[in-house]
């Protein structure tokens, strides 16, 4: 859409001045009147992501207070003051998985019937996903035993994934979900995901509720940009939170 408005306002300023023609009038009325209209189509989708933006991240900030209430935790904005920060470092990416032929396992086995992986292995960094697609399948996510599980598609409905701050967070309580997309043979994926994040300086703390005797603390604290600065030097897949567990001898009460 920048371009397509870029490309207008390049041909306007590109247009002669010497040359006050009536065609050339009509031209730049024209061109006037399509970037008007860029302009507003911009501003409209603009609003409508802003729009959705505020709207998923007061669902992420309503689902962690429940959750904070559920693990018993007196202040239960504990988390979702996090994500509530002006400096909030939370994203929204679209996803395009175009349609893919599928992969054969073997040249001998016939019809192929593997779907290509779009997104490979991983768990999301952040504190909790709010992810939709459009009606065609392809996420998976991973059980304690390895199995992969598809999870159907719905337009019409969230599915929320547990981030590895949450696990960090509430001490191992909240598991970070690993997942993965595969690509449809015939048509196309979307799917477009709110990542709600702290500030990059954010300590990523346990509520002191959350730690006894029994349930020493598992992570080191770290910030969130101490975390994001790990997970790029690692590969897409690996485990992350691994590098703050504390050692045996490090665990406090
Ligand atoms: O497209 C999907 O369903 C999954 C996308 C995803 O896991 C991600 O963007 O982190
Ligand atoms: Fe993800």
């Amino acid at each position: 859409m920048k371009n397509k408005i870029n490309f207008i306002s390049t041909k306007l300023s590109n247009l002669n001045p010497q040359n006050n023609t009536h065609q050339s009038n009509l031209k730049r009325q024209y061109c006037t009147h399509q970037l008007e209209k860029a302009k507003e189509k911009q501003s409209t989708s603009s609003s409508a992501v802003s729009a959705y933006i505020e709207a998923v991240r007061e669902l992420a900030c309503e689902l962690l207070d429940l959750l904070a209430e559920g693990l018993w935790v007196p202040d239960r904005s504990v988390f979702s003051r996090l994500i509530r920060d002006v400096d909030s470092d939370s994203i929204i990416r679209l996803n395009h998985y175009p349609p893919m032929p599928m992969l054969c396992q073997d040249k001998d086995s016939s019809p192929c019937n593997q779907n290509k992986v779009g997104f490979g292995e991983h768990s999301d960094p952040q504190i909790l996903t709010i992810l939709r697609s459009n009606d065609v399948g392809g996420l998976q996510i991973s059980l304690n035993d390895g199995a992969w599980v598809p999870v159907t598609p719905d337009p019409a409905t969230f599915c929320v994934n547990v981030g590895d701050l949450l696990q960090a967070m509430t001490n191992g309580r909240f598991v970070s979900v690993r997942h993965k997309a595969l690509t449809n043979s015939s048509k196309s994926r979307l799917s477009m995901a709110y990542f709600a994040a702290p500030p990059p300086d954010a300590r990523i703390t346990v509520p002191p509720e959350m730690i006894s005797p029994n349930k020493p603390a598992l992570y080191k604290p770290f910030t969130w940009g101490e975390f994001k600065k790990a997970a790029f030097a690692l590969r897409l897949g690996d485990s992350r939170l691994g590098l703050f567990r504390m050692e045996c001898d490090e665990q406090v009460a």
